[in-house]
């Protein structure tokens, strides 16, 4: 219905594009000298621009990319729409760009569906670059971030709950949902941390309603909307259903996070045994050094982006999947599930996958932990220092695949100029670590799974070496690295420790596939299904 809808406004609003084209090259001609000198780029369609180059091609958007920019170069521009962007595909233009030029490229853009949930951008992800975000990001690095170590008991607990959950399957030989239980570990440490809950997976209600609605709402950020790409015809979304499903979100949220906020103003709420991240903005609302009055709004929608980044719901972000997504739909009559993502989980995913198509790395990882830790029966956040080895085959799971592997897009402030070339405001980014990763002039034999090139090496992924960016670099780098990081290793260190990992019966090492779904993260396609043998260290678990 939806389909048939875009289709008869597309195809009725076909002849008005043809005369905004065709009024704009005319406007234009002559003055073509003072239009700016952009970056090289494939021939453009009338008013759709590049967007037919993706509806015909079937792989992967940053592998998409990653093609054209082998033709193109490592600054290309395309046009979505009316939307000019910018793809970065090496390590030395990322660096022009998150760090000689960083201030320039640091903003966000500007759409619909991000805005409306954002409570118009007030949150941290979302944010435009001006003081506000400065203000925010600050007390959320200072506040939130930089305490890792406060919710450690929190992130113990949880990969507990998670070995116990795989101990029991492994007893009776059953196959483990790898996938499906890594995702529940970390949504279970977002609830903890974020709103001081924990949902019950098998309980219905208050847990499997916020599951909704952060699926809900993570649809409606990708969801393509009209005035994004044609902002002549932002009128059209109103037809589309779009601006109806995006208030119904819209009030949902906003209804859950107030009785949060609610509940945690309830003065007969008994105190907690730590803040959570509810507990510290209500607390900083009151501080009067605090130098902007913090509405509910203002909490609102920080709480509202935290479990979505968490689950990496910006990732490939939104303008080229709202269209791909689009277009497949449009096109294909298909419906195009829109996965539930999840950044640390897919990073932990990904790992045990090339692991498992690697035994000599599987065993080599083993063998570490298993010799650091000896028969202590649970690796803790302390014996994470010593895992060389581990640490080593995350960073190159990190390089082949980026759980963000086309960086949350950024959008340049201010007309600037790059490369030398000329970009105007506005400009949507999109930095593919991704190919940067598969770069021959950057990393000897880039497509091998082969960890051992970092042992002894200094390059790592806080920012600084532009050929290794998974969380990003410069003033919008990833505030969350160190938190992702602990539960990453925490979960893989003990998954490695307490169990050994086998095919299930009648599938092979060969028949575990790499496909990502086509969806807003990077996700494994199809779900990492193992049998878990449990380790002979000890029996007795420790949580
Ligand atoms: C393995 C785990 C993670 C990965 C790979 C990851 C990756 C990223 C990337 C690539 C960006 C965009 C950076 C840029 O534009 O330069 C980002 C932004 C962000 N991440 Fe993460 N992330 C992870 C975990 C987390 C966690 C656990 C949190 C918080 C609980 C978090 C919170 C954020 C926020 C708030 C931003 C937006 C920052 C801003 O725009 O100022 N991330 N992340």
């Amino acid at each position: 219905m939806a389909i048939a809808l875009f289709m008869s406004i597309f195809l009725l609003a076909l002849p008005f594009f043809l005369f905004i084209f065709l009024k704009h090259r005319i406007s234009n001609n002559g003055k073509k000298s003072s239009l700016p000198l952009l970056p090289p780029s494939p021939p453009a369609l009338p008013f759709i621009g590049h967007l037919h180059m993706l509806m015909l091609d079937n792989s992967d958007t940053h592998v998409f990319l990653w093609r054209l920019s082998q033709k193109y170069g490592p600054l290309m521009s395309l046009r979505f729409g009316s939307k000019l962007s910018l793809v970065v595909s090496s390590a030395k233009m990322a660096e022009e760009v998150m760090k000689t030029h960083d201030l320039d490229f640091c903003s966000r853009p500007n759409l619909r569906g991000a805005r409306r949930l954002s409570y118009n951008a007030l949150d941290l992800a979302f944010s435009p670059y001006t003081d506000y975000w400065k203000e925010v990001r600050k007390i959320c690095v200072v506040h939130l971030f930089s305490r890792v170590h406060k919710y450690r008991s929190i992130r113990e607990d949880e990969v507990g709950r998670l070995v116990e959950k795989i101990r029991r399957l492994s007893v009776c030989s059953k196959p483990v949902n790898l996938s499906e239980a890594v995702i529940c570990l970390t949504s279970s440490i977002i609830c903890r941390v974020g709103f001081g809950k924990r949902y019950d997976e098998e309980e219905e209600g208050e847990g499997s309603r916020f599951h909704r609605l952060l699926e809900e709402s993570e649809v409606m950020f990708s969801s393509f909307s009209f005035a994004d790409y044609f902002p002549f015809m932002g009128w059209a979304d109103r037809f589309t259903g779009f601006l109806t499903r995006l208030e119904k979100t819209f009030k949902e949220l906003d209804t859950f996070y107030q009785q949060l906020i609610d509940e945690h103003l309830d003065p007969t709420r008994p105190k907690p045994e730590q803040e959570d991240i509810v507990d510290v903005l209500l607390r900083i609302r009151t501080d009067p050094d605090f130098p902007f009055h913090l509405t509910m709004d203002h909490i609102k929608a920080i709480l509202m982006v935290i479990p979505h980044i968490q689950s990496n719901l910006f990732i490939i972000s939104i303008a080229l999947h709202a269209y791909m997504t689009w277009f497949v739909c449009f096109l294909c009559m298909q419906n195009v599930f829109i996965a539930g993502t999840d950044t640390v989980a897919v990073t932990v995913i990904w790992v045990m996958t090339f692991l498992m198509k690697n035994p000599n790395c599987l065993e080599k990882t083993q063998a570490e932990v298993r010799d650091l830790v000896g028969g202590k029966g649970f690796v803790n956040e302390d014996d994470l220092q010593g895992l060389t080895y581990l640490k080593a085959v995350i960073k190159e799971t990190f390089r082949l695949q980026p759980a963000d592997p086309l960086l949350l897009p950024r959008e340049t402030l201010r007309k600037c100029s790059i490369g030398g070339y000329q970009v105007p405001a506005e400009t949507l980014v999109y930095v593919n670590i991704w190919a940067i990763g598969r770069d021959p002039e950057t990393w000897e034999n880039p497509e091998q799974f082969c960890p051992d090139r970092f042992i002894g090496n200094s390059i790592d992924y806080k920012g600084l070496n532009f050929e290794l960016i998974p969380f990003g670099a410069g003033r919008r780098v990833c505030p969350g690295m160190r938190m992702g990081v602990a539960e990453v290793e925490l979960a893989l260190a003990n998954l490695l420790y307490k169990f050994d990992w086998e095919m299930p019966t009648g599938v092979s090492r060969e028949d575990i596939d790499l496909a990502a779904v086509p969806g807003i993260a990077v996700h494994k396609k199809n779900d990492l299904v193992l049998l878990a043998r449990k380790m002979g260290v000890s029996n007795t678990m420790h949580v």
